[in-house]
Order: structure tokens, then C-alpha cells, then sequence
């Protein structure tokens, strides 16, 4: 019956309409899916196909085909609701620009709520009182300690992987992650910490801060996935979480008497830090002090946004890392150029000095284009259950544009919702008017890997194969500037092709982090040494070549997108 109702609210839209029997992000689907979902995959005629039409996992498994079968945006139709999958870049941005209009779901962000709301929990004027307050955090000084931090970091990390020269190193993925955390550790809140020390836990802890918070965010897809539950099944749940709760107790424990020292300190007028837990502090008091208490962040809001840095800096920037060192390892010829910027901005022999964040970052614009590439990927043919769940095909749509994934971008997709009352969007030309209470699944990688823009192969015409090539060179335009070796700057897409880090009023905080920390990362390890990806036993380069391809192909999104067994690939670092 609701599907009808539905059906009847989707066809006022104007788009083409997909249907499915079940509600993908309901709790019951959303736990028991992955282990039903390759089960319903391999149903004869795709039946079970509408599995991958509605959930939020589904855009880097099936590559995009539904939007390149049928057209940039497709109304879903589930028993609960109307849902429009989007992937048209310029409807995009305007959705996130329009943050009033087109709200963070509640039931959805609700779950990172664990430690308190915070900037990325929360909409509209609250969500202006939590940005006004946190942005301040990320600022130069702190990206000076995140350059520190992370070159530390890579220096420690290399070295454990060249202690035996030649050793085959499997643990890039799991690797990168410790290292992430460890930038968060000390950038975020002064805590240093080593790949080669045990972290102990301060007097009347049972775990290190590491330790809980590394626990916390490991198992947070846990917590994402359970929080809709009502508490009694929740309660039923293997309890691999009872670790769980303690991390979260000890890591809340943490922060309240962090907070706590970091405020007695600077009543104290002790030394002026730069951190994100300082600066965080610093601008919510003065905030509550100028506001006389009228605006300012609760205890608990501190410690929630605190905590959501940590999980919104971690994942992305890890797997950003192991991925962008996997696809350097298989293309020689951009590990050759990053290579040479690395030596003509540190001199011959990559020897010069480093440290000088202000210095050296500005200069190493081939380092930071690896960050932002799209590469290759295999297209997959339509399914016969397309045709059968396709109520109204608008023809017009769904010619074969084939925007497809930019493949390995950390956040994939996000939602939006639109309210209680009807709004309009323009798509591709077409003003739509949009019911309430719409989810939107926006789906980035379409524009990331639109030919129209992507594909500009150098005197060719707009190329598919291009859109899909690993080429970081196509960011790199020239400048007349002398900042750089090669006087090479940046390329600002237009609007519309890029947004890797969200985009309008909330786009990521963190992005300045999260690209210090790479370039930092990046020009240490290749600063000396090269990457090979290792020999198998029997196969030749190619096939080895081959098998890289598809361990990366083979990612799928949990949370943020990462490998699915990253270990499949093995790399051996050499000395120059
Ligand atoms: C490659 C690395 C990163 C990528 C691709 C990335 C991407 C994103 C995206 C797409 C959003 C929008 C999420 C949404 O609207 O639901 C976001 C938001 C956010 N990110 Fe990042 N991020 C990265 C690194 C970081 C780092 C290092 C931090 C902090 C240390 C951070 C902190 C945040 C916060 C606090 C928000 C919420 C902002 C708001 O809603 O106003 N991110 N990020």
C-alpha cells in the first residue's frame, strides 16, 4: 500500500523510477543485507538487483550503471519513502549550498551523537553555532604542527618498513591508519605518539587515550549501524562491544579531563597551543564570554565535536594514503615525476631540509595533485531487472553519458532530506519540484568522472578511457608565479566536477588538514626511496600489474570506501 502512495508521490517528480520491495538503511536491512546481498545478487534475472538500487554502499559496487542506464538522477521508490539518487554535479552543489533547505538527516547523523552533537551532527542555526565556534581550530598554525607531526609519522613508518631492506611489507592499509590516528593524536590534541611504543594507560584508566580511541573509531560502523535499533535488540547484539563501550566510557573520560587541563592552563595564561582541543577551547569560551553564555558550546559539545574530528580526519585521509600509494607503486611513471619535484625542491639526493611547513608545503604541488585523481575501472553491462523495475523510462535521460565513479574517493555518497514542506530543483536544465521529506543520496563520482570534463585527453577529443585514467598531471596548469620547481599551479575545476570535500557552507573543515598530512607523508616516504609493488612467484609484470588493478577495484564502501583486502598486494621500499 505505501509503495503505491509512494509510486503515485514519485511520479509528480518527473524522473525516472525505480522501485524496491524493502527499505535498505531500515535497521533490519541495514545489519542483515551484507550477508544476505550476495545471496539476492546471484538471483537469476537480477532479481535481486533492487538490493543495490537504494542503499548507500551501492555506487562504487555497480560502478554507476544506473545512472549511466538511466540518466543523472532516479526517484527510488521503497515501501517508507521517496528517495532520489543524484549524480548530476551542478544540482549537487546547489543542494549543498542550500544547507537550510536540504538538511543532514537526523536519523541518519543522529548516531554520531556518541560523545555529544557536534558541527557534522547538526542543521540549520545550531549548525551555524558549532561551525562558528570549531572552524577557527583549523588554521595555519595548526597545519604547521600537522606538517610536523606527519613527517615524524612517515620517518617512523619508513623505517620500520626498510629495518630489513627488501622485506615485503603487506600492512600499507593497516599501516596508514595508525598513522592518521597518530596525526590526530598529536595535532588534535598534543599527544604524541610512536609506531613503535606501547601506549599505556594514565593512572585510573584501563585503556591509553590511543587505545580507546582507536577502538572507538574501529568499531564505529558498529555503533552506525546499530543505533536505530530499538535498545532491547541492540541489547541482543554479539557483544564484541562490550570493548566497545568501555573504549567509549574511557575515551569520554579522556576528553573530560583533557578538557578540563587544557581550561585550567589557559586560565592560567600558560603558553598559547595550537591544537584542535586548544583552539577549540579558546574560541568557546571566548565565544560564551562575548555572547555573555548565549551562544556557546556545552561541555558535552565539546567533547562531541572533539571526538567527530577524529572520526571525520581518520578513515579519509588514511585510506587517501593507501590508495594513492597502491596506484603510485603500479604507475612508475607518476611516482618518476612526483619524484622529481620532491628532489628539485629538497635538492639533489632529496637531501635538504624539510621542516619548514610554510616553506616547502606551497612548492610541492605535484605531491598534493596525486591526492586528487580519478582512475581506471571496468564498465559492467546492464541487468534484465533494470527493465523490469523501470516503471517510466525517460528515454531523454537515459542516453549513454556514462558518468561513472571517480573511484576512489573516501566519501562517495551522502544524504540530504528535504522537510515538511515541497521545493524545486533544477536538473539538467529542468526545474523539478521535489515533495516533502525527499531523501537525496547524492552520488559524487558521477561528476568527478563526467568525459565532458574529466576526459579531456590532450589534443584528443573528450575521452572516456581519460576520465578514468590515473594522469595527476592534469592538475598541474602553468603559472608564471616562481613558487614552484616547475612553475606549475593547481587546477580549480569549475563548478560542478569536483567536490571531493563537499562543497557550499559545509564543506569539510578539515580539508587543509587532511592535504597537509598527504603531501607531508608523500614527499617524506618518496623523498630517498622508491616503490615496487613485489614480484609473484610465476607471473610476470603484467600479470602482477593486473592483479594491483583489481585488488583496487575490489573496494566497497563501509563507512568511508576502503579495500577489501588491501593485504593482497604486497610492496617493497628501495633506496634510491
Ligand atoms: C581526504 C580527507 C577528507 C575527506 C575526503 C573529507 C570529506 C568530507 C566530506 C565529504 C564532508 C561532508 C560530510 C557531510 O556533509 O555529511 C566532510 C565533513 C567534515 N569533515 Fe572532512 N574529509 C576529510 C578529512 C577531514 C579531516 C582531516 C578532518 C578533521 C581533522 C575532517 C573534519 C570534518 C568535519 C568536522 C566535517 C563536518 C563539517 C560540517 O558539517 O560543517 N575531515 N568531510
Amino acid at each position: 500500500l505505501n509503495i503505491h502512495t509512494n509510486y503515485k508521490l514519485a511520479r509528480t517528480i518527473g524522473l525516472p523510477i525505480l522501485i524496491t520491495p524493502v527499505e535498505p538503511l531500515d535497521p533490519f536491512w541495514r545489519l542483515t543485507l551484507p550477508f544476505l546481498a550476495p545471496i539476492l545478487r546471484r538471483l537469476p534475472y537480477g532479481l535481486g538487483e533492487w538490493i543495490d538500487h537504494g542503499s548507500f554502499a551501492s555506487s562504487f559496487a555497480s560502478r554507476n550503471k544506473i545512472h549511466r542506464d538511466l540518466g543523472p538522477a532516479i526517484v527510488v521508490v521503497t515501501p517508507r519513502r521517496v528517495k532520489i539518487m543524484l549524480g548530476d554535479g551542478n544540482a549537487v552543489e546547489d543542494i549543498l549550498s542550500r544547507y537550510r533547505e536540504f538538511i543532514k538527516p537526523p536519523s541518519i547523523y543522529t548516531a554520531l551523537n556518541v560523545f555529544g552533537e557536534n558541527v557534522d551532527s547538526v542543521n540549520k542555526d545550531k549548525w551555524q553555532r558549532h561551525r562558528k565556534i570549531t572552524a577557527p581550530s583549523f588554521n595555519e598554525r595548526n597545519s604547521n604542527i600537522v606538517w610536523t607531526e606527519a613527517l615524524h609519522q612517515a620517518t617512523t613508518l619508513l623505517n620500520l618498513w626498510t629495518y630489513v631492506p627488501g622485506s615485503e611489507i603487506s600492512t600499507t592499509h593497516k599501516d596508514s591508519l595508525t598513522l592518521a590516528l597518530n596525526v590526530l593524536l598529536g595535532a588534535g590534541f598534543g599527544r604524541s605518539s610512536d609506531f613503535n611504543s606501547v601506549s599505556s594507560p594514565s593512572p585510573g584508566h584501563s585503556l591509553s587515550f590511543q587505545q580507546s580511541l582507536h577502538t572507538v573509531l574501529q568499531k564505529f560502523v558498529f555503533v552506525i549501524l546499530s543505533s536505530s535499533l530499538p535498545e532491547t535488540l541492540r541489547n541482543l547484539l554479539p557483544d564484541k562491544n562490550n570493548q566497545l563501550s568501555t573504549a567509549i566510557q574511557e575515551f569520554k573520560q579522556y576528553l573530560i579531563e583533557m578538557v578540563a587541563e587544557e581550561r585550567l592552563s589557559l586560565q592560567k595564561g600558560g603558553k598559547e597551543k595550537h591544537t584542535l582541543v586548544s583552539a577549540l577551547l579558546r574560541a568557546a569560551d571566548l565565544e560564551d564570554q562575548e555572547s555573555r553564555g548565549n551562544n556557546y558550546l556545552s561541555n558535552d559539545e565539546i567533547y562531541g565535536n572533539l571526538f567527530i574530528y577524529c572520526f571525520a580526519g581518520h578513515d579519509t585521509t588514511a585510506n587517501t594514503i593507501s590508495y594513492a600509494l597502491t596506484l603510485l607503486a603500479s604507475h612508475e611513471e607518476a611516482m618518476a615525476w612526483v619524484k622529481e619535484e620532491i628532489t628539485a625542491v629538497l635538492g639533489p639526493g632529496g637531501d635538504g631540509e624539510m621542516g619548514d611547513y610554510e616553506k616547502v608545503f606551497p612548492q610541492l604541488k605535484r605531491c598534493l595533485a596525486v591526492m586528487v585523481y580519478p582512475t581506471p575501472k571496468p564498465i559492467p553491462t546492464p541487468s534484465p531487472m533494470h527493465i523490469l523495475f523501470l516503471i517510466r523510462d525517460t528515454t531523454t535521460n537515459s542516453t549513454p553519458k556514462y558518468e561513472t565513479l571517480r573511484l576512489f574517493g573516501p566519501v562517495q555518497t551522502l544524504p540530504r532530506d528535504t522537510e515538511d514542506t515541497p521545493t524545486t530543483l533544477q536538473i539538467q536544465g529542468t526545474t523539478h519540484t521535489i515533495p516533502p521529506n525527499t531523501l537525496f543520496m547524492i552520488n559524487f563520482s558521477c561528476a568527478h568522472t563526467d568525459t565532458n570534463y574529466w576526459g579531456q585527453t590532450p589534443n584528443s577529443p573528450s575521452s572516456f578511457e581519460d576520465a578514468w585514467t590515473f594522469r595527476p598531471s592534469r592538475w598541474l596548469i602553468p603559472t608564471t608565479s616562481p613558487s614552484t620547481p616547475f612553475n606549475e599551479d593547481l587546477l580549480v575545476p569549475p563548478r560542478g566536477t569536483y567536490f571531493p570535500w563537499a562543497s557550499g557552507p559545509r564543506i569539510c573543515p578539515g580539508r587543509k588538514f587532511s592535504q597537509v598530512e598527504f603531501v607531508a607523508v608523500i614527499a617524506r616516504l618518496f623523498r630517498k626511496h622508491h616503490l615496487k609493488v613485489a614480484a609473484l612467484p610465476g607471473k610476470s609484470d603484467k600479470m602482477v600489474r593486473e592483479r594491483t588493478r583489481r585488488v583496487l577495484a575490489d573496494s566497497s564502501v563501509k563507512l568511508t570506501l576502503s579495500m577489501n583486502d588491501s593485504t593482497r598486494v604486497r610492496f617493497i621500499w628501495v633506496e634510491d
